[in-house]
């Protein structure tokens, strides 16, 4: 068996499975977080491995950028390889002034200028929201590891570069903390097919200040983002 975006068998994919934005951010997950890690798919680059993590089955795929590329990902992970749990690490931009470069940001919820929720939904809105359970583990562990995380509502875009850059600072009235463009469609996806996914970011860049992190800090936040997700998931 196989989609056409992705060339594993069945049973190659672990229950759970994770999914940066860059395959090669995948393929240094597998490679420095799990033990036994295989490949099972490499259709277009976008690297997809199972492993384990403490001696659970763990998988971690690439997502490609924007909505429409994780969306074809996650539907067939969900629909076709029996995948239970996504979850989103990736990276976003700060809105605001109290979330800093380097924080960790759980996404509760994604607002979007997006059209792909209201698609599915007859052109209402569609509140797209992570799994209480999952979000529940990952906030439970943070706690427990004494790791600072902001959790809430993010803001999922179709344009990294955008036209309206007077939106962060409506973003920013209305309480979201950061950007990023996966969130929204990832939920909305898990949604349609009754699973379960949640979002968990570190802030690369401040869309304010103009602050971005230099390649060692996005490593060592990037590493703690990857602790706390994967503690989470046991
Ligand atoms: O770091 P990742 O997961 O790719 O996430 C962010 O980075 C990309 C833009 O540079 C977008 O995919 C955005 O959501
Ligand atoms: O989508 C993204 C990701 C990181 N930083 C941004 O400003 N936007």
């Amino acid at each position: 068996m196989s989609t056409p975006h992705i060339e594993a068998k069945p049973g190659d994919f672990a229950e759970t499975v994770l999914m940066p934005g860059d395959p090669l951010r995948a393929k240094f997950i597998a490679e420095n977080f799990l033990d036994d890690a295989k490949c099972v798919t490499r259709v277009r680059n976008m690297f997809g491995y199972t492993g384990t993590y403490k001696g659970k089955a763990i998988s971690v795929m690439g997502s490609g950028m924007g909505i429409p590329s994780i969306s074809i990902y996650a539907t067939e992970l969900y629909k076709e390889y029996g995948v239970e749990n996504i979850i989103r690490i990736g990276s976003c931009g700060a809105v605001r002034d109290d979330i800093k470069v380097r924080d960790i940001v759980i996404g509760m919820a994604a607002s979007t200028d997006s059209n792909v929720n209201r698609s599915r939904l007859n052109q209402c809105d569609f509140a797209a929201c992570a799994d209480f359970g999952l979000l529940q583990k990952v906030v439970n562990t943070a706690d427990k590891l004494n790791k600072p995380v902001h959790v809430g509502n993010v803001f999922t875009a179709d344009l990294f570069y955008t036209p309206n850059p007077e939106m962060f600072a409506l973003m920013e009235k209305y309480g979201i903390l950061a950007v990023e463009m996966e969130a929204a469609g990832l939920f909305g996806v898990a949604a349609e097919y009754g699973k379960k996914a949640l979002t968990v970011l570190t802030v690369s860049d401040h869309i304010k200040t103009g602050e971005v992190t230099t390649a060692d800090e996005r490593e060592n936040t990037f590493k703690d983002m990857m602790e706390l997700t994967l503690e989470s998931i046991l």
